[in-house]
């Protein structure tokens, strides 16, 4: 262990201000040269690993793709003992509840692993996800999803997973190796647990959890996620917040099978048609959800917290600029960030059962699925917001007095999580960030969700620190998704000394 700055002798230290604050021993110093020195040097191997994960097509959302989330889950197993991690386990949830087209369906299983066990030492547990969205070249990517393409010029990692959430993960791999090499020890107990069902609600991960709180995780003194991006993309971000999510679909159905337009049409009531009716219903084209008793639910806005978006670098033009458009619906700064934070939202995803292909078909869906999410924020509940949206789609519905049915109904929910960003564990992070990138960190919440996080806290009854590696414009859910290689090396170097820090810390 290196010594507590608190404790040294005065004469040892020579210390490195930054900021008005000491972060720095000559000691750790040379711990984290010879550190990042190996993280740079290992480049093309980290590369090469990531290169390797992004092509299994570990998509969770599509049950046909669910060999390939477990192959995926099978990689990791070999990298981790490859590098020396102990004690691997694969934890298996049991089949996916509904909805679901194959009642056996399992869920893929949960990675479990540990490097090093000493109770003299702090443990930190890091989570991540293996599972990706869905991703194809016919969407309008410049290169294949699941074949990594290294962009020498731009000097980034293109594909499925690269910044959501399969680089990150492997960050935590590569910087053990590193520290290996480095022959430097790993300041800290490290535990993995990464998981194969998140872009789909971490369906299974809350029972685990809880199941393994007094057994695998016991003695976790904190949780590191690193599974969200920086806000723009020049300035290192912490977050503090997230949303929740709440997964709906609407389902409508008529006709016995799909039927012919020149034949049906005018004759039977359309479940297309009566969907169209019941989706636009939910929120306007300001994005205003128009659901009874939604926005009343929202904790109101203080002046402490307006404050807190003051000193935040953003602007409209980061918002143009990762989103290729000027398609805002808000220009100031504090109102962007205040509608992606703070406010919840909802997004219609798609339909499923509806002709959606190229050319012309003239087809009468006989059942069709409507797909939309809230996001949601304190102070909303889950159960009741549920309520509300069940409720409402019934009552447009009915105002149609169609023959069809209509059913909705709560595909997952997450929960929301705002922390204290001044804990041991963002103060460690702060300080890595300044080391590594040369300045301090913005303090953020993050408008996506990681419907995990709240169950560690809560579980584990610790600390949990989001650690983005990504920027703003990395296309995660999107197209030509992409990682700069800058933050691969940086956020590796990040999370690094993030273990130095967190380790010399007084509290947890
Ligand atoms: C922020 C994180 N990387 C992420 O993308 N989370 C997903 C989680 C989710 C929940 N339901 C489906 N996906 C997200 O925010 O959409
Ligand atoms: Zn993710
Ligand atoms: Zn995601």
């Amino acid at each position: 262990m290196f010594c507590n700055l608190r404790r040294a002798p005065r004469s040892f230290i020579k210390v490195l201000e930054v900021s008005h604050r000491t972060i720095m021993t000559t000691e750790l110093q040379t711990k984290f040269d010879k550190i990042f020195g190996r993280i740079d040097a290992l480049k093309p191997v980290f590369i090469e690993r990531l290169g390797q994960a992004i092509e299994i097509p570990a998509v969770s959302g599509d049950e046909t793709m669910r060999p390939h989330v477990v192959k995926k889950a099978h990689f990791l197993v070999e990298q981790l003992a490859k590098i020396g991690f102990s004690d691997i386990q694969l934890k298996h949830l049991g089949v996916q509840p509904p909805p679901v087209q194959n009642p056996d369906l399992q869920l893929p299983p949960v990675v479990l692993s540990r490097f090093g066990n000493d109770p003299a030492k702090k443990t930190v547990l890091v989570y991540g996800h293996y599972d990706v969205q869905p991703a194809a070249l016919e969407d309008g990517w410049s290169s294949e999803p699941f074949k990594m393409v290294v962009d020498e010029k731009q000097q980034l990692m293109r594909g499925r997973g690269t910044t959501d959430d399969t680089g990150p993960l492997t960050g935590w791999l590569n910087i053990v190796q590193a520290h290996k090499e480095a022959g430097i020890e790993l300041p800290v107990n490290l535990i993995t647990c990464f998981e194969g069902m998140e872009e789909s609600g971490s369906l299974g991960l809350d029972g685990l959890i809880a199941r393994e709180a007094q057994g695998y995780f016991k003695g976790v003194d904190a949780v590191c996620i690193s599974d969200n991006y920086w806000l723009g993309t020049k300035k290192p971000v912490l977050t503090y917040g997230l949303r929740g999510v709440n997964y709906y679909e609407t389902t409508i159905e008529g006709p016995a099978a799909d039927l012919h337009s020149g034949i049906f049409g005018g004759v039977v009531a359309e479940p297309l048609v009566d969907l169209v009716q019941v989706l636009s219903s939910l929120v306007d084209s300001k994005g205003k959800i128009l659901i009874d008793g939604v926005n009343e639910m929202v904790a109101p806005v203080t002046d402490k917290e307006r404050k807190l978006y003051e000193n935040i670098d953003f602007s409209l033009d980061d918002l143009n600029a990762s989103t290729g458009s000027k398609t805002a619906l808000y220009e100031k700064k504090e109102d962007i960030l205040m509608h992606r934070w703070r406010y919840p939202s909802l997004s219609i995803h798609g339909l499923e059962g509806a002709f959606s292909s190229a050319g012309a078909k003239t087809v009468i869906p006989a059942k069709v699925h409507g797909k939309f999410s809230i996001r949601t924020v304190p102070d909303m509940d889950s159960a009741k917001l549920t309520k509300l949206v069940k409720e409402h789609c019934d009552r447009v519905f009915a105002k149609l007095s169609s023959p069809n049915t209509c059913s909705t109904e709560l595909v997952h929910d997450g929960d929301y999580w705002i922390s204290d960003p001044h804990n041991a564990s963002f103060t460690a992070a702060a300080k890595a960030t300044k080391v590594v990138y040369g300045v301090e960190p913005d303090f953020t919440r993050e408008g996506g969700s990681i419907p995990i996080t709240l169950t560690f806290q809560d579980e584990l009854k610790c600390n949990v620190l989001l650690l983005p590696m990504g920027r703003g414009d990395d296309g995660a859910h999107s197209i030509n998704e992409k990682l700069d290689i800058s933050n691969f090396i940086g956020g590796m170097k990040v999370m690094s000394a993030y273990l130095h820090y967190y380790a010399e810390s007084a509290e947890n």
